[in-house]
Parts: structure tokens; C-alpha cells; sequence
């Protein structure tokens, strides 16, 4: 018999979230299901909450919110070392969702948690950091820094396209050493991306051919080009037809990847950025994660 914790975290899509507890409180009613559903006061609460609600008996974790509160859940799944995470996606991206096929619409989702069955995806780790999406470094890790600086005065959607102009104007390729399974190559880079989804950045498919459950990292290397052929390049990141430009883009599927730059910068962990060492390591952990999908 199943036992289902909702967490909520009520400040993710914009705190349209919060909004969703009576109506799934709605959707489980009258069910012969045992469920609880509860908020998320903090960052890092769902790892906790998820840990605790797991020793006190509940199999299914799902995560409501977007892509950042999916990522704490996993961990405290994986730092359990038992348990299915299960995702109602309201967030403002909703990335990992959109690979796994997860409906957006609400009542749909709620019935994939009770109904669905189990996917077994891999898990990466970048620098003591998980991540089930996608990592990067570049362009892209910038654009979220500058959105974040420009969402402090201007609360619209237009802050994106806006930190992605300035970001354009002031951006500078990055030197970097990289070892692709221990295969060395020294670059100039606009941007690469190392993961297991298809999209971030709310749909933009920088991994068009990722595979979630594979085994590998996927990898997108945008190599030093002029700003003029990016104003071309950068549309065709939406629908993953980057690809093709192999002058500039390259693909790697791989099992470890390490970077090393000259300075420091910044990495793009399932949406959330950090500052970084100059030296990057990513590898998949030998442990699947099981996650609830539609049959
Ligand atoms: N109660 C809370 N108060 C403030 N922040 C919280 C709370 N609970 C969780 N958080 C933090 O909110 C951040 C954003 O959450 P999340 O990524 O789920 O939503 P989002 O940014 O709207 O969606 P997406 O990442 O898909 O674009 C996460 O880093 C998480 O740690």
C-alpha cells in the first residue's frame, strides 16, 4: 500500500504554487489513499522533510514546485538510499518534467503519482553537487546570474530576454582544459552543457538527444564564435536544431567530464548557479533514481 507526501514549496512559479494545496487536498479526498501534503518553510527543507517522512514510513516523495525543489527531494531520497520521487511540476521551468513527460496539468499529474509506474534515471554529481537535469558553464550560467541582478528591479518575463542582451554584450569566451573521459582537449568555449535531460531554461533543448536513463552524460560544446553568427545560432538552441552546426557545436556522450578553467565562474546546477573551483568534475552515480512517469 502506497504512502504519498506531497511538499509543497509554496514560493516556486512565482508563489502560484501555494495555490495547489486544496486542490490536490481535492484530488486525494475520498480515496482510499494515505497521503499528507506539506510546505516547505526554507531552501533545503525538502531534503530534510523528505528523509524524515521516508524513515517514518512513506514510499512516494513528490516534489510540487519547479525544477530546484525536484532536486532537493532527490537528494534526500538518495541520501535515504530508498524511496520514488514523484514531481507535480509548478515551477516557472519545469525542465526535468518536460524530458520525463510529466502532464502540466495538475489533476493529470496527481493521477501519474497514484496510477504511474517506475523509471529508473541517472543521477550526476558535479562537485559534491546532484543533479538529474542538466549542468552548464558559459553564456547560460551568466544569463541566470545577470536575471537574477535585473528580477531585483524588473519583475516581468522581459528580464530574460534582457540580461540575455546585456550577458551577449559584455560575454568572453572562457579558455578551458577539458577531459572528456580522460581524453584531453584545450578550448575556447561560448558554453558546454553536461546532463541526462533535454531542455532547461523552460524548454530550451540544449541536449536535443540526451537520453535520462542511458547510463552516460550527454554534451553540448559551443566553441568561441563571433557575436554576429551567435545572433544566428542562438534561436536554434530552442528546438535543438543546434546541432547540426557542427563548425561550432559539438557532441559528446561520456561517463566523466572534467573542466578546468584559468578563473573562476560560474556553474548552472538544474537551474540553480553557483560560483566554482577552477576545476570541475562531473560523473553519473552507479545508483539509478527511481522516478514516477505515465504508463
Ligand atoms: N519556503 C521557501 N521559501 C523560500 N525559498 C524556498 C522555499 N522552499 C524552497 N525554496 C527554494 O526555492 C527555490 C526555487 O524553487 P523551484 O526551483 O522549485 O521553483 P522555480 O524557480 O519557480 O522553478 P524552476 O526551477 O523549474 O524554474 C529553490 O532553490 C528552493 O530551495
Amino acid at each position: 500500500m502506497d504512502r504519498i507526501l506531497y511538499i509543497v514549496n509554496p514560493v516556486a512559479g512565482g508563489g502560484r504554487t501555494k495555490k495547489l494545496i486544496p486542490i490536490i487536498d481535492g484530488h486525494m479526498k475520498g480515496r482510499e489513499i494515505d497521503y499528507d501534503i506539506v510546505l516547505t518553510n526554507k531552501p533545503g527543507d525538502a531534503v530534510h522533510i523528505s528523509k524524515e517522512s521516508l524513515k517514518r514510513g512513506y514510499n512516494k516523495i513528490v516534489a510540487v514546485g519547479g525544477d530546484g525543489t525536484v532536486n532537493e527531494v532527490a537528494l534526500g531520497i538518495l541520501e535515504y538510499g530508498q524511496g520514488v520521487l514523484g514531481i507535480i511540476p509548478s515551477g516557472t521551468g519545469n525542465d526535468l518534467a518536460r524530458t520525463l513527460n510529466i502532464p502540466s496539468n495538475l489533476g493529470e499529474a496527481i493521477e501519474v503519482i497514484i496510477k504511474g509506474s517506475n523509471k529508473k534515471i541517472d543521477v550526476g554529481i558535479v562537485n559534491d553537487n546532484v543533479f538529474l537535469n542538466i549542468a552548464s558553464i558559459g553564456f547560460d550560467s551568466e544569463v541566470v546570474v545577470t536575471t537574477e541582478k535585473i528580477k531585483k528591479r524588473l519583475k516581468s518575463r522581459f528580464a530574460y530576454v534582457l540580461s540575455i542582451f546585456l550577458t551577449l554584450i559584455n560575454f568572453k569566451d572562457i579558455k578551458m582544459r577539458l577531459e572528456i573521459d580522460n581524453i584531453s582537449y584545450d578550448k575556447d568555449i561560448f558554453l558546454i552543457a553536461v546532463g541526462n535531460g533535454k531542455y532547461y531554461g523552460g524548454g530550451v533543448q540544449i541536449l536535443p538527444m540526451a537520453v535520462i536513463e542511458d547510463g552516460f552524460f550527454h554534451v553540448c560544446l559551443v566553441n568561441k564564435i563571433s557575436k554576429l553568427k551567435l545572433l544566428f545560432l542562438l534561436p536554434t538552441i530552442i528546438n535543438g536544431s543546434h546541432i547540426k552546426q557542427k563548425k561550432y557545436v559539438e557532441i559528446f556522450k561520456a561517463k566523466s567530464v572534467k573542466v578546468i578553467t584559468k578563473s573562476k565562474t560560474y556553474l548552472n546546477i538544474d537551474g540553480e548557479v553557483k560560483d566554482i573551483d577552477n576545476e570541475i568534475l562531473f560523473t553519473i552515480k552507479k545508483e539509478k533514481l527511481p522516478v514516477i512517469i505515465s504508463n
